[in-house]
């Protein structure tokens, strides 16, 4: 996208807290659905809120969880987001009681996508950038808009030089 912000700043984020941060998510979601505190489902949008929507559907004991498969980047570079897998559409309705999970929002143009079709579920992430904020009901730690925000499944540990072994 053009008008998109450079990323400046990295923040890298381990297994360790994202762990922490998911947990953090659910326990804050802890009682806060629409049916005496209860969530019905919790539905992770692909494949990112995959892991987040585990944690959290483990924390809450929630074991109806679903999918919902949205593709808009190709490593950092933005396009229109699309429904690449859609969850049941009995169990969505319009979305009453459903806990959707990301692990991010950034412009917030998946959250607007999956919005339209389940305009009363519970939208939550467990990192939110300034643009995306609007579009997200529950989130745990905000980063600046020029951060790309680095997740352990999509890092590995490498060796690097010592610094006076540098030349
Ligand atoms: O708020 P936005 O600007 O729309 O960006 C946020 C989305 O981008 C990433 O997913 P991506 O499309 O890269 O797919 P992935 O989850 O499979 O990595 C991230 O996991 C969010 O779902
Ligand atoms: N990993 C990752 N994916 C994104 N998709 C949109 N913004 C981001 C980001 O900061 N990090
Ligand atoms: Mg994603």
């Amino acid at each position: 996208m053009a008008d998109r912000l450079p990323h400046e700043k990295g923040f890298h984020v381990s297994w360790d807290q994202i762990h922490r941060d998911a947990r953090a998510l659910a326990w804050r979601l802890d009682g806060k659905g629409p049916d005496d505190g209860a969530w019905r489902a919790v539905v992770a949008i692909t494949r990112g809120g995959m892991a987040p929507a585990m944690i959290v559907s483990r924390e809450l004991d929630i074991r109806t969880v679903d999918t919902i498969s949205v593709k808009s980047y190709n490593k950092q570079e933005q396009s229109e987001p699309r429904v690449i897998k859609s969850p049941q559409a009995e169990m969505m309705g319009d979305g009453t009681g459903i806990l959707i999970v990301d692990d991010l929002v950034d412009t917030g143009k998946t959250l607007e996508l999956v919005r339209r079709l389940y305009p009363k579920a519970h939208f939550a992430t467990v990192y939110a950038k300034p643009s995306g904020k609007p579009m997200v009901d529950t989130y745990i730690t905000e980063v600046s808009q020029d951060t790309w925000i680095f997740f352990p499944w999509d890092m590995a540990l490498q060796y690097v030089e010592p610094y006076r072994g540098k030349d």
